[in-house]
């Protein structure tokens, strides 16, 4: 039996949230609604602006797993902090929301842990600025046989092609549990990340098992409208899935196709949306269950996070799924 339901390797990321309205965004130089990788300098000043901060465990993958932990799932988080202050509390705040942190925090070195301030404005979106910190050395000894190898499923964080280091980290670990027998899919994180490694990314939706992502994300990767991308990447990949914020959600799998409608509200704070999106589609994948029970789980997951402030639930998930009938 293996000893990981799901394992992610990605960012571990503490989130700085705050509220701002737009023209303190413009005041500051800050892109709406992306999220932007800042230098020390940046983020510091950034950090130094915010009123009234909320610190809170982040990261994409990261946050998906303490979806999946929430739900029950054995999971195992592979990513990097230093053993400063953050980076503790990174790691003890994993385990508190049922994911197994493997890696210690490392000592030493000059990065700190990463941190993103997070702006979030009147209208729900969030706007982040991404200090990677020691993050940007996650490399492939940070992947250990008997956690990528002991993993049923496997997710990774498109952002990690950012770092070359990164990048040999997510394939290693690929390698490691697809050579089991386990199944590996990639998050495509965000569209100007899709932009920076388009051949890659081209290359890992026809490699790997399953594909998540957003529907600008899909139209970057293959440069046109969506049907003609998702038509592209049914054809290429195994299981592609498309959100399109407020629109039906779309899941591909060899003939078959789920549309799951999705209800319309404006956001609390749109952060980790599509990250909970991600735990419960794939509690669904991971439980056996229908293309459209996964998504409609997705869905359901995804509306409780942008109810509040942060990107992690805040609710008992399996409550919620038996409360929508989905188990
Ligand atoms: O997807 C949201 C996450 O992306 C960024 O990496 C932040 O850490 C945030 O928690």
């Amino acid at each position: 039996m293996n000893a990981f339901d799901v394992v992610g390797i990605g960012n571990a990321i503490v989130d700085v949230i705050s509220s701002a309205d737009d023209s303190f965004l413009d005041l500051m130089g800050i892109e709406k609604g992306i999220m932007q990788l800042v230098e020390r300098q940046r983020g510091e000043m950034l950090y130094a602006a915010m009123k009234d901060r909320v610190q809170a465990p982040g990261g994409s993958v990261a946050n998906t797993l303490a979806g999946l932990g929430n739900l029950g799932l054995r999971t195992g988080f592979i990513g990097r902090v230093h053993d400063d202050a953050l980076g503790r509390f990174y790691a003890r705040s994993m385990e508190e929301d049922g994911t197994a942190f493997v890696n210690p925090p490392v000592a030493g070195g000059d990065l700190p842990t990463s941190r993103s301030m997070i702006f979030v404005s009147p209208d729900g979106e969030r706007s982040m600025n991404t200090y990677l910190g020691i993050s940007s050395e996650l490399g492939p000894d940070d992947v250990a046989d008997d956690v990528a190898g002991a993993a049923r499923i496997l997710f990774l964080e498109g952002y990690l092609y950012d770092k070359p280091s990164g990048k040999e980290a997510f394939e290693r670990a690929a390698r490691l549990c697809r050579g089991a027998g386990g199944k590996a899919g990639i998050a495509l994180s965000d569209p100007f990340c899709v932009d920076r490694h388009r051949d890659s990314f081209r290359h890992l939706v026809r490699d790997l098992d399953y594909v998540i992502g957003n529907r600008h994300e899909w139209e970057s990767l293959y440069q046109t409208d969506l049907s003609s991308a998702l038509e592209q990447a049914a054809a290429d990949s195994g299981l592609v899935v498309c959100t399109r914020s407020g629109e039906d959600v779309i899941l591909v799998q060899g003939d078959e196709t789920a549309r799951v409608p999705v209800r319309r509200v404006v956001p609390v704070d749109a952060t980790g949306a599509g990250d909970q999106f991600a735990a419960g589609f794939l509690y669904g994948y991971a439980t056996g269950q229908s293309l459209e029970t996964a998504g409609r789980m997705g869905c359901a997951a995804a509306a409780e996070v942008i109810g509040h402030f942060g990107a992690r639930p805040e609710t008992d998930l399996k409550a919620l799924f038996r409360r929508e009938q989905l188990i």
